[in-house]
């Protein structure tokens, strides 16, 4: 089956597009420290899950699952929640309800790994009709600060909407599409009196935060502030909203897997006025979850109208 063949179907349990996966006698999940030698336990522990939120940092992750346990009404007791992988420092997995909040770290190889694995744990979970979103920080192009950027189109360096890796010496290239309906659906839960505008667009995914991203404030620059402009003017001539690094390798691997996905990443400054960061902790907080608010948002209204 090609790529293009791979329709999403949200009524289907999660897929592993590999046969050998079969002849294991136990799968090590070995980068979120998991394995199937009790599959049991993990149909038990994870089988409900239906939504998994990724995001690169552990501890915003870690800040998520505490927010959707409140937005739920769950854990009243305020137990600290449990890092599921936490036999290992690579990646964090947290569960509230039908809730999975997962760290990726940073760029498309981290996020690919993780991908992978939670993909094989929602499969022995026996999950279905699971989404999965991204939910990041970007830098803005023309865009008020603090906005949050529906992906509806991911493409790299080069405008190319193909995630490309390379297997046995051969370069592969998977589509980046995006699923509509849930884009819209996303949209549709931002409110007139957020204080933060919700847009839709499209986003540049990146192999690298500095020089990849026009950025004069790396260790290495070899072009100049006229260059950069330059660059930028075609960004905007693409349509292009934000800049971050996973969404391409993210919606490809979604597509690829027959699994719902979507990318909501808040703005942290606009690239058509500096490079370097400068909004402080407290309102980096407070940004970063305005994409967790909007998710939560979708989550909320899909359980109470799907799975209540
Ligand atoms: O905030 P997260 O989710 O990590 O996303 C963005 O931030 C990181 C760079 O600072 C990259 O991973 C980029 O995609
Ligand atoms: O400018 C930015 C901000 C966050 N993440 C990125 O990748 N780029």
């Amino acid at each position: 089956m090609n790529s293009e063949q791979n329709v999403v179907c949200a009524k289907t349990p999660v897929r592993v597009r590999n046969p050998h996966i079969k002849s294991l006698s136990v799968d090590h999940l070995y980068h979120i420290a998991l394995d199937t030698s009790d599959i049991n336990k993990l149909e038990t522990l994870f089988g409900d899950v239906k939504f998994v939120c990724f995001g690169g940092s552990p501890s915003r992750m870690e800040g998520f699952v505490d927010y959707i346990n409140r937005e739920l009404g769950l854990n009243e007791n305020g137990h600290c929640p449990q890092n599921y992988a936490a036999g290992t420092d690579r990646y964090c997995v947290y569960k509230a309800g039908p809730v999975l909040s997962v760290s990726h770290g940073i760029g498309m190889p981290s996020l690919s790994v993780v991908f992978n694995e939670i993909v094989k744990l929602m499969h022995y979970a026996k999950c279905r009709d699971v989404t999965f979103f991204r939910i990041g920080t970007s830098g803005g192009i023309g865009v008020e600060p603090g906005s949050v950027v529906l992906t509806e189109k991911a493409v790299d360096g080069e405008f190319s909407h193909f995630y490309k890796m390379f297997i046995l010496g051969k370069r592969v290239e998977r589509p980046a599409i995006v699923d509509e309906d849930l884009i819209r659906d996303l949209e549709a839960c931002g409110r007139d009196d957020d204080d933060f505008q919700t847009v839709k667009g499209t986003t540049m995914c990146t192999e690298d935060f500095y020089e990849c991203q026009a950025r004069l404030d790396g260790a290495f620059c070899d072009f100049n502030e006229e260059d950069k402009m330059a660059f930028m003017q075609t960004l905007k001539d693409h349509n292009i909203c934000n800049i971050e690094m996973e969404s391409l390798g993210f919606l490809a691997l979604c597509r690829h897997a027959g699994i719902k996905g979507a990318v909501a990443c808040v703005t942290l400054l606009d690239r058509l006025k500096q490079d370097y960061i400068t909004v402080d902790i407290p309102k980096l907080k407070l940004w970063q979850l305005r994409p967790q608010m909007l998710i939560s948002r979708y989550i909320k209204k899909k359980i109470g109208a799907e799975f209540g």
